[in-house]
């Protein structure tokens, strides 16, 4: 069952269209990605699902309600994370736990939640005091407090170390398996396929594809990578020429070569035939940045 339905979003800034007919649906109990890169208007999309923002055109349902008809309603139903300018620095970890508990009618066990996100020995702390990675904790906790059916969490892990990163990433797995269904806003590409069940990719406001990571992957599947070091000047058209090769590419002192088909044999046999040897020779198979690029044109960060 739907538990999010986007249909026909339209918004605009003046004269500029930052979402342009976007629908899709999320259901129950998934983790749900929004990928796309800078400007593609993913905050937009789901500030506007969230209420905070007025739509020009489309509906939206979360769980049955319109966010722009029954607003009291639904901060009842969706937990938000907070941006980190909206809590003020003196506040305490616990004085900001207790002040979000009394926003809801069923809240959580707000203990429960902070034991959960290891900021136990931080109750007493100011916020301002707080590291980049306790502070993202605090705003999943708060984004849980109010016991909520849908989480939305906005670049969730921008900032944060790897290993901080990894870390967030079990933690949402772990909401999620409390019932929670995750609408997850990323531009990393890693956090997309490592968390979500399914992926809007947007790009310039509009929907480019809807599926699973490894939907998204099939899509340009058969394409792969030989990376290389070659012992030897090669003329590319040595490459260029074979029927399996699509494109070649020169990073630092590696040759990358793309194609389809029994690649590494072709290329393999091509050098050989040059007398060149490829030294630190790797296979590459298709990723989701792949996929970003064949369905977009350029890669996430570009
Ligand atoms: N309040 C606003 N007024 C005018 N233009 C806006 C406003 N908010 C966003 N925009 C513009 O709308 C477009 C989409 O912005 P949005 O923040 O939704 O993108 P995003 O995909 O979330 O980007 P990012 O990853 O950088 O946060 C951008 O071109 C942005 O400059």
């Amino acid at each position: 069952m739907a538990i999010i339905e986007v249909d026909g979003l339209v918004k605009r800034y003046g004269d500029h269209t930052a979402v342009d007919g976007v629908s899709f649906a999320v259901e129950h109990g998934e983790i749900f990605g929004i990928l796309g890169p800078n400007g593609a208007g993913k905050t937009t999309t789901v500030e506007c699902i969230e209420g905070l923002r007025t739509r020009d055109e489309g509906t939206i349902r979360v769980c049955g309600i319109d966010p722009q008809r029954d607003n009291g309603e639904l901060r009842q139903m969706l937990g938000s994370q907070l941006q980190e300018s909206e809590l003020p620095d003196k506040l305490q970890v616990g004085e900001a736990m207790e002040l979000y508990s009394s926003f809801y009618r069923n809240p959580a066990d707000w203990h429960e939640l902070i034991d959960m996100l290891n900021l136990a020995e931080k109750i007493d702390t100011q916020f301002r005091h707080l590291s980049g990675g306790q502070k993202q904790r605090l705003s999943i906790a708060l984004a849980l407090v109010g016991n909520p059916r849908v989480a939305v969490l906005d670049e969730l892990t921008t900032g944060l170390d790897p290993q901080a990163r990894r870390d967030t990433w079990d933690l949402i797995e772990g909401i999620r398996d409390r019932g929670v269904t995750i609408l997850l806003v990323t531009h990393f590409m890693a956090e997309a396929e490592r968390l979500c069940d399914k992926l809007a990719v947007i790009d310039s406001g509009r929907l480019v594809a809807l599926d699973s990571p490894a939907g998204l992957v099939a899509r340009v599947d058969g394409r792969q990578r030989v990376r290389f070091r070659p012992s030897a000047p090669l003329d590319h058209a040595v490459l260029t020429a074979l029927p399996e090769v699509t494109s070649v590419e020169r990073a630092g002192g590696q040759l990358v070569v793309t194609g389809r088909g029994n690649l590494l044999l072709a290329v393999t046999t091509a050098l050989a035939r040059n007398q060149v040897v490829a030294a630190d020779l790797r296979v590459e198979q298709t990723s989701l940045d792949d996929a970003f690029v064949a369905l977009t044109g350029r890669p996430i960060d570009a």
